[in-house]
């Protein structure tokens, strides 16, 4: 999705097949064809990414409409006020996307986020360090992510300081030149296998998991009666035999829980002996993936009211964002049309620990997010074949 994306903006991109490396070539970047862009309508939130550096570079972006997984409204506000904040254009956004523009270039400015979206600080991130002057961006999100983004900018030559309470300042500059870089291993790989490791009952070595990145994770896999070892080459994670205990738990920005770890830990939790509660303060709607375990057996509950030590967005507005899971439960097997990635994912290993066979449907969505996961989980040894539907 990425490298297609800047292969249409004129990019050179050649990957190495046994490696994984990209090496990219932007000097030939140009502007896309409305007909290429709207090729990559509805696949994810990526595109959105591409205004900073487009904007820079053309001084216009034309943005297909956003896809993603749909675990909430996903508005993508912050975004645009904060490319307006910047000084660009943004014209009404038509059937092919959203159009935007910097007929004067781009100039620093000063930013709040009202929420520390990633999405969003990487928004401002992409932008700032080739903008005129400087930016300072309140209310940023911290997580290992944004600031393995900030190394990546560094060797670039960017000028970016991170400062307490989630203050970012950024001095632009003219030009930025490549870089060597180890993108961060995944963390949300890294927690699902963990996950899958507890529902399965299993022992699973997770290469190039990091601990550093995982500590919130690692408190909770240990709390709920999961083991680890951490080692120099990845971490093992493993059911140690006894009881799961259940727990209460809210989702949060980092350093907290996050919200794309709890889905598979559901299905864990359907597990524990005792009843276990789940407040979502990240995404409003990602709860949806509980209904086919509700259906493979599962007892979980969902309440629109804030089950958490502090009331979050999401309260008092008819969001189900609470879940009460209550376990030990039987999962039995049944016909499953994934709704989302991680929710795919958490339906795939309810559907290793269930009785009987599990049809899953809409397998397609796991692969955004798990490279290769059919031949992971038959290494694992999982007893998992895929078909074609006609
Ligand atoms: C591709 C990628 O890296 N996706 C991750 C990224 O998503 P993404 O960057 O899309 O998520 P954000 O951190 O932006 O979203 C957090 C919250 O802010 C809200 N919001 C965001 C932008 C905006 O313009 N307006 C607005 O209201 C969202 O609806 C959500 O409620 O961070 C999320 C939070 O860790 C993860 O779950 C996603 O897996
Ligand atoms: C929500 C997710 O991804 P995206 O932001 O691409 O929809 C996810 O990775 O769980």
């Amino acid at each position: 999705m990425v490298t297609s994306l800047l292969k249409i903006h004129g990019v050179t991109v050649i990957k190495d097949e046994t490696t994984g490396d990209l090496t990219m070539d932007p000097a030939g970047t140009k502007t896309a064809t409305s007909n290429e862009i709207d090729t990559h309508a509805g696949d994810s939130r990526i595109p959105i990414l591409f205004c900073g550096p487009l904007l820079h570079s053309l001084g216009e972006a034309l943005i297909p409409n956003l896809g993603g997984c749909k675990i909430g409204d996903r508005p993508i506000d912050f975004h645009l006020e904060v490319l307006r904040n910047f000084g660009a254009i943004i014209d009404k956004a038509g059937p092919l996307g959203t159009s935007i523009r910097a007929p004067h270039g781009l100039t620093g400015a000063k930013i709040s986020l009202p929420y520390p979206s990633v999405g969003a600080t990487e928004q401002v991130l992409l932008t700032a360090v080739r903008a005129k002057g400087t930016t300072e961006l309140e209310g940023a999100a911290i997580e290992p992510e944004i600031l393995d983004l900030i190394s990546l900018l560094q060797k670039m030559g960017a000028i970016i300081t991170v400062q307490r309470d989630r203050v970012i300042r950024i001095v632009g500059v003219e030009r930025l030149s490549g870089y060597n870089h180890k993108a961060l291993p995944d963390r949300n790989e890294s927690a699902s296998w963990a996950s899958a490791a507890l529902v399965t009952k299993g022992d699973i070595f997770v290469e190039g998991a990091a601990q550093r990145d995982l500590t919130a994770f690692l408190h909770t896999y240990r709390q709920i009666g999961g083991e680890f070892e951490v080692r120099d080459a990845g971490i093992r994670f493993y059911h140690p035999g006894g009881e799961l205990k259940p727990l209460m738990l809210e989702t949060d920005v980092h350093p907290g829980f996050m919200t794309d770890w709890q889905q598979p830990l559901v299905v864990a939790l359907t597990q524990a002996h005792g009843v276990s509660i789940i407040h979502e303060t990240v995404y409003e709607n990602r709860f949806g993936f509980t209904s086919a375990l509700v259906e493979m057996g599962a007892q979980v509950q969902l309440h629109s009211e804030c089950l958490g030590a502090i009331p979050c967005r999401f309260g008092q507005r008819n969001f189900q964002h609470s879940a009460i899971i209550s376990g030990p439960t039987v999962m039995k097997g049944a016909d499953i049309d994934i709704p989302d990635l991680r929710g795919g994912f958490s339906h795939l290993i309810a559907a290793l620990a269930a009785e009987g066979t599990s049809h899953v449907t809409g397998i397609e969505l796991i692969n955004r997010g798990y490279e290769k996961f059919m031949d992971k989980l038959t290494d694992l040894g999982a007893r998992v074949e895929m078909n074609e539907i006609a």
